[in-house]
């Protein structure tokens, strides 16, 4: 089943999910995906050059994201023309690793998803969503360090987004990261096997394993009849 993962900026969702890899979980990140489907090779590539022309090329012709970041903030049309255009390859992309960790017998796979409630069109595929919360202040202390900004402006930076205790409401499971790593490890492990224990789709699996066990046991037999 499908845990779709969220949080706020600097809140800790790449702590988490460095948690969760470590545990060995499947975690697809869509912001990973995103740049990699922009990528010059890509169809998604030539049609942005397409519709927004050369000027959001980088001198490597790769795509100048904060460019086309700046186009799209001040023109919302601009904004749902390129979401027109990466939307659908970026969830083909996702459905195929889906797909991958799904065949490899994953119990459940994460999906590290940036604007997960705000977006709610994806919030209805999770069996379950998680928020990495950090209360306000810790929040614009661990922005200010990390990205070296003033007060002023990492609080606008957090303000532009759905404040974390609205989004607390929207989730299933809140991880709390205030404290400190171990804190947050520790309730990191609980939902784990909190999720690995869970008997979601528990008929689904059974009927999937039975089947595949079935096909198996059906080629062994046919190969066992015809080379003998
Ligand atoms: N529990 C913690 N204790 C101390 N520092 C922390 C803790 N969790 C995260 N940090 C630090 O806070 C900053 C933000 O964390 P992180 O990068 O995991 O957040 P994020 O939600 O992935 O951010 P963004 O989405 O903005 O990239 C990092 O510099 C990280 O090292």
């Amino acid at each position: 089943f499908l845990v779709g993962l969220s949080g706020g900026i600097a809140s800790g969702k790449s702590t988490v999910v460095t948690v969760f890899r470590e545990l060995g979980c499947a975690v697809i990140d869509a912001d990973v995906i995103a740049r990699q489907v922009v990528q010059p090779r890509f169809l998604a590539y030539q049609q942005i050059v397409h519709n927004f022309g050369s000027e959001i090329l980088l001198e490597s012709g790769e795509i100048n994201r904060e460019a086309l970041g700046n186009i799209i903030f001040s023109h919302p049309e601009k904004r749902q023309l390129l979401n027109a255009i990466t939307h659908p390859k970026i969830q083909k992309e996702m459905l195929k690793q889906i797909f991958k960790y799904f065949v490899l017998g994953y119990r459940y796979v994460i999906l590290d998803i940036p604007l997960l409630f705000e977006t709610n069109t994806l919030t209805k595929y999770m069996k379950h969503t998680v928020l990495v919360y950090s209360d306000p202040q810790t929040q614009l202390s661990r922005l200010m360090k990390r990205n070296g900004l003033a007060q002023a402006e990492a609080e606008a930076r957090i303000a532009s987004q759905l404040p974390l205790e609205e989004k607390c409401k929207l989730a299933d499971h809140v991880i709390d990261n205030s404290g400190d790593w171990e804190s947050t490890r520790r309730q990191v492990l609980r939902l784990h096997s909190q999720l690995e224990d869970s008997l979601d789709f528990l008929l689904v699996r059974l009927v999937a394993v039975t089947a595949v066990a079935g096909i198996g046991g059906l080629v062994c037999f046919l190969l066992r009849h015809f080379l003998s």
